[in-house]
């Protein structure tokens, strides 16, 4: 069952006026004379209708009562008021509210013997009889009328049309309320079957003999009649409705006092259990009086339970309380009045009941949507506010759009340089291919059938910038095309970024020579190029390659495309190496860091310089640096040596402020680290960094001396220990990348010993390769000596490293003795024998003297 709708709906409610709304219970009181033993008894009525709504105590004065004498309800009735007058003037419109689809309840409430029963049958059946009445003049309207009838019999619900005295079952439905299983329910016929359907259920109804009554009702007795009617122009088609309704007619047990009823036995039990009852209903009447705030017992019994609908629900309820005017029952009387004074202040909501049929049901549906879609498309002034709270709406999710855009570009820098570091650690085989590559170009040179040996693989290159000043054939021209597309290919798939070696020499696609430097900040490189084009000779070539810096107009120094904010460039009109700070905006290159200069031993080829470290914390007992520095600027190759020096300083000057960068980064990096649960790879300087600068000291030597012995290990190429060695010389900012070098050589001894994985993967670096390309690279070292040192430069450092005069392949036996082992003296002597054979240098930025000083 629903609430009716439509036209339905309103023709029903101006019918009866009342759907929808919230009515008071309607209280009729209603005072029977003295009977025949009140009489005898000699009994005074004390209680009096003074007119149509109010009753008066007529003996207050007599008792000096506390109690109220004069009672207001909606309709009082005299005891000489029959029946019908108390249901036409009274119940009659709350109990044919029924034929509208309205429930409705019909009590009478009441001490015993009041005259509950004598009314309750009257109102039964002159409902029943308008309802007949109704359904015969209203013709167009089918109806059925369906009568049951039960009691509750000391908490027993019984159903009086049945026989059987099996209790019924009561449970609660979602939508119907309480219902009773298996209750018999008796289609009217006619007022003859109403008739006889009564008595069948007075005859089951318990009535048992007390002192005041002698046939006193033992139960609470409800009578329903169900009322369906639908329009007859309807039935049959589908999209009729039914109005469903029910009025209940409640003739309830008696209050009573055990001593003045005189009962025992099952009469006392009866009592008790009526009394209860009352009780629990009178609490919920009360309660329901004020409001429908906290708990409604309606549960604590069977008759609240089963009436809960019509106490303050969807039903209209009338009720008639029935006094009795005797003296000796004005306490009984005052407590009827009590609970009538209550129950006045109760409110229903009744509403038309209306089952539709399923055609009629979609009918309905689709009117009401066809008027929310005509709400929708003519928005109402009322749905302005929720257009602007739509707009403001946008404009939020437009703003955490931006702002998430916004975070999204600081993750993926984030994430950028994460993967610098980690490319650093991971992509060093690739690359390594690429260095051997390389080196196997430098092979190429006409020495180099004299070099190699014949066991080694060289990959013969016709260049003609390798081919002692050969000017290039067509067929030169297209292999130095074909070999700079190569590099720039390698390049381009940043793939091929040699991390194991820091000094790379290769040729991109403008035919200039690109000097990677490897090693720097977040694992990027750096590469200084020079253009091959202007020189075709051997030494120039060489020179180019072993990173030259002489040539400034033609020679810059950029870093990887990753980090391609921060770049070196050779200025083309003065010539010197400027950094692009990381805003962009070009300064001066900074010039060489003191500190860099005071630890750095250059090599000193006069002869009298002995190899040493001024680092105080250094263990190696030698010449101190001061001593080598005034012979290194005697010596013939100072300019190179202290271009070196340059190089190494904006290298070190350009890591620093990275560093610092990176610190300023850590935070936001830390967090996204976190919350991208990246694992870490142990580079982050703000964790990495060492505590105090003892701290870092020791672990710097710890570190340096296991990157040396690893170097030796791993078969890496000189100029990359070289450039290392020199460039990390224990500064607090060098922690991150003494870390980075050692876990990838780490990782590179693995691969070595790893033999699996070296014949899987052709592209995995082996330990052969490696060898290979340090041959090849001692090979070109050689060359470089005759290059680079004049013959008493040579002969004095042939002494120095007891190499014979008259040995045959002298260059080639000290190129062997460099790095050979891993003593710090002679690590500094290799390194700075490579590092003036490879010219890290610059001319034109010699440093000035108070550096050296
Ligand atoms: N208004 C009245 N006019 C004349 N007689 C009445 C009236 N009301 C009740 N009586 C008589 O009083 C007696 C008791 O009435 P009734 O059985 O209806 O009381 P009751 O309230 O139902 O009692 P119980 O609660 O014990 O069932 C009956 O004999 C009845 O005829």
């Amino acid at each position: 069952m629903g609430a009716i709708a439509g036209e339905e709906l309103s023709k029903w409610e101006k019918m009866n006026g009342v759907s929808g709304c919230e009515e008071k219970i309607l209280v009729l009181l209603r005072l029977r004379p003295l009977n025949e033993k009140e009489i005898s008894a000699n009994e005074s009525a004390d209680w009096e209708c003074i007119n149509d709504t109010t009753i008066l105590y007529r003996n207050t004065l007599r008792e000096g009562s506390t109690f109220p004498s004069a009672y207001t309800f909606d309709r009082v009735f005299r005891g000489d008021c029959e029946t019908r007058q108390v249901y036409e003037e009274g119940a009659r419109e709350i109990a044919l509210s029924v034929v509208g689809g309205i429930n409705s309840s019909i009590f009478a409430y009441g001490q015993t013997s009041s005259g509950k029963t004598y009314t309750m049958v009257g109102i039964t059946e002159f409902a029943v009889a308008d309802i007949f009445d109704y359904a015969k003049r209203h013709e167009e309207r089918a109806f059925a009328l369906k009568f049951s009838a039960i009691e509750i019999y000391n908490e027993i619900v019984r159903d009086l049309l049945s026989t059987d005295n099996t209790p019924l079952r009561l449970r609660d439905d979602p939508e119907r309320g309480p219902v009773l299983e298996k209750l018999t329910e008796e289609t009217l016929q006619d007022w003859g079957h109403f008739q006889e359907l009564l008595s069948f259920c007075e005859a089951q109804r318990q009535v048992g003999e007390t002192y005041l009554n002698e046939k006193s009702s033992r139960s609470h007795q409800i009578i329903r009649l169900t009322i369906e009617s639908s329009a007859r122009e309807f039935l049959g088609k589908g999209n009729s409705t039914t109005l469903s309704a029910s009025v209940n007619f409640v003739d309830l047990a008696g209050s009573e006092r055990a001593s003045q009823v005189s009962s025992a036995g099952v009469r006392l039990k009866e009592g008790c259990h009526i009394n209860r009852s009352l009780l629990t209903l009178s609490t919920v009447i009360r309660k329901l009086s004020k409001g429908r705030q906290g708990h409604i017992n309606y549960r604590d019994s069977k008759l609240t339970r089963i009436l809960q609908p019509c106490l303050g629900g969807n039903a209209r309820t009338a009720i008639i309380c029935t006094l009795s005017p005797a003296r000796s029952h004005v306490e009984q009387t005052r407590n009827t009045l009590l609970f009538a004074c209550c129950a006045k202040e109760v409110t229903t909501k009744a509403q038309v009941n209306v089952v539709m049929s399923d055609k009629a049901l979609v009918k309905q549906l689709q009117k009401e949507l066809a008027r929310l879609e005509g709400e929708l498309k003519t928005p109402a002034t009322s749905n302005t506010d929720y257009v602007a709270l739509l707009r403001k709406k946008d404009q939020q999710i437009e703003k955490m759009d931006k702002e998430i855009r916004e975070l999204t570009k600081q993750r993926d820098l984030a994430e950028s340089r994460i993967e610098d570091l980690l490319r650093m650690v991971g992509k060093e085989q690739i690359s390594k291919k690429e260095g051997e590559d390389l080196w196997e170009e430098d092979c190429s040179v006409s020495e180099s059938s004299s070099i190699c040996g014949p066991n080694i693989s060289i990959r013969e290159f016709n260049n003609p910038h390798y081919s002692g000043g050969d000017s290039g054939s067509n067929q030169d021209e297209e292999d130095l095309d074909e070999y700079c597309k190569e590099v720039q290919c390698v390049e381009l798939e940043e793939s091929s970024r040699d991390n194991s070696e820091l000094l790379d020499p290769s040729l991109n696609d403008n035919g200039d020579l690109a000097l990677t430097v490897s090693g720097g900040e977040n694992g990027t490189s750096h590469e200084m190029s020079t253009h091959l084009n202007e020189d075709h000779h051997d030494e120039q070539s060489l020179h180019a390659m072993s990173g030259n810096m002489s040539n400034y107009k033609n020679l810059k120094l950029t870093r990887s495309r990753s980090c391609s904010e921060h770049h070196m460039t050779a200025s083309p009109e003065t010539g010197e190496m400027e950094r692009t700070p990381f805003n962009g905006v070009e300064k001066g290159f900074p010039g060489r860091p003191d500190g860099l200069w005071r630890k750095f031993n250059p090599l000193n080829l006069d002869g009298s310089t002995r190899f040493s470290r001024n680092d105080s914390q250094s263990s190696i007992g030698s010449p101190s640096v001061d001593d080598l520095r005034g012979n290194s600027l005697r010596s013939s190759g100072d300019e190179d040596i202290t271009s070196i020096h340059t190089f190494v300083a904006g290298m070190k000057e350009m890591v620093k402020l990275e560093y610092e960068k990176q610190l300023v980064d850590a935070q936001g990096q830390e967090t996204d680290r976190k919350l991208r649960n990246v694992k870490d790879v142990g580079v982050d300087p703000m964790q990495e960094a060492p505590g105090t600068p003892l701290d870092w000291s020791l672990q710097f030597k710890r570190q340096q001396k296991e990157i040396i012995e690893l170097w030796q290990s791993c078969y890496v190429p000189l100029t990359h220990r070289t450039y290392f060695f020199l460039l990390f010389r224990g500064e607090q900012t060098d922690s991150i990348y003494m870390e980075v070098e050692l876990r990838r050589l780490c990782f590179l001894k693995e691969t070595f010993f790893d033999e699996n994985q070296s014949e899987k993967d052709s592209q995995t670096i082996t330990l052969t390769s490696s060898v290979r390309a340090l041959r090849r690279e001692k090979e070109m070292l050689m060359k470089l000596m005759r290059k680079r040192l004049s013959e008493e430069e040579r002969k004095r450092l042939f002494n120095e490293w007891g190499i014979g005069l008259n040995s045959k392949r002298r260059r080639m036996q000290l190129a062997d003795r460099l790095w050979c082992n891993t003593d710090m003296n002679h690590v500094m002597q290799s390194a700075a024998i490579v590092a003036r054979l490879v010219r890290f240098s610059e001319q034109g930025r010699a440093p000035q003297g108070d550096v050296w000083t």
